[in-house]
């Protein structure tokens, strides 16, 4: 399996077709200023994501991972560098353009919903706080909710859902506005082992069906690997891209092939990539 340096990355992003990326990330850093402390949390971080790619990022705790989502997500500002979307930049200094963070659909590892919405009115919130009429925001909801496996449940309460179910939930919601880029952040990281893995694959069918672009964060290799055109692996202090794994296997991939051995191969080099960081 071919294995880029980060370097050799940010080279041949030079050597690219024209057609604009759908996410670009050059040279971000990040500095926290506290009262007690100063942290460097991110530095020099440059990757190119194109049309319809799924990139994972690991790395161990505290290594930035989610500092870099939120930055993406438009929820915290870098320090230095420039977020493009599509060719339109994200941050113009500490202020964001909101017409670009508009276009993103976000989804963390807690579900976020409203207790008092039922299924259909939390997918369709998006919808309604940008004017949809009732009509169309149903008609939404229960497409997504079909989408994602949530078919028969649009007039259930988050109460009455299990955790798997209510991600299902989050994920259709973010996607409700047919969002440039789908951001998401151990989305799966509650869930038990069975369902982590059932998600895993209906992620995969969600993204092609809805040929989205995807920036996943995750602590499980397996997952990312098993997810991933590629992975990013951070290393902390301050959190840099240590190099990216360029993973072969067509999408969507089923759960077998977590036993080829080259699968075996991706992973076994990235936890010994992260095993020497201890
Ligand atoms: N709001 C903040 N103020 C100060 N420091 C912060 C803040 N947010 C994050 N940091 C620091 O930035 C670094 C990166 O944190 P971050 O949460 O992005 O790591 P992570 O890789 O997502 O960790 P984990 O895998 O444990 O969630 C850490 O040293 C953390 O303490």
């Amino acid at each position: 399996m071919p294995t880029d340096s980060a370097e050799t990355l940010h080279q041949s992003t030079n050597a690219r077709p024209p057609a604009p990326a759908k996410l670009q990330l050059v040279g971000i850093g990040k500095e926290f200023h506290t009262k007690r402390a100063s942290t460097h949390a991110l530095s020099d971080i440059h990757l190119t994501i194109s049309d319809g790619e799924f990139v994972s990022l690991i790395g161990r705790s505290g290594c930035g991972k989610t500092t870099l989502l939120r930055m993406l997500a438009g929820l915290l500002s870098p320090t230095t560098g420039q977020i493009m979307v599509e060719g339109r930049s994200l941050w113009n200094g500490a202020k964001v353009d909101s017409s670009v963070v508009s276009q993103l659909g976000v989804v963390f590892q807690e579900a976020n919903l409203f207790p008092w919405y039922s299924v259909a009115d939390n997918i369709s919130l998006p919808l309604r706080l940008r004017g949809l009429d009732g009509r169309q925001r149903r008609e939404r909801a229960y497409e997504l909710a079909e989408l994602v496996g949530l078919k028969g449940f649009e007039k259930s309460y988050p109460r009455e859902l299990s955790g798997g179910m209510r991600q299902r939930v989050a994920i259709a919601r973010a996607l409700s506005i047919r969002p440039k880029l789908l951001l998401m952040d151990e989305p799966f990281g509650a869930l038990d082992a069975l369902t982590r893995e059932r998600m895993n694959i209906e992620l995969q069918r969600i993204a092609l069906a809805t040929k989205a672009t995807v920036v996943f964060v995750t602590h499980d290799i397996t997952e990312a690997v098993f997810l991933g055109d590629r992975v990013v692996h951070l290393t902390p202090r301050p959190g840099r891209i240590r190099r990216i794994t360029s993973v072969g296997f067509e999408r969507p991939r089923g759960i077998d092939v977590q036993t080829e051995p080259e699968f075996g191969a991706i992973v076994r080099d990235l936890r010994h990539a992260l095993d020497e960081e201890e």
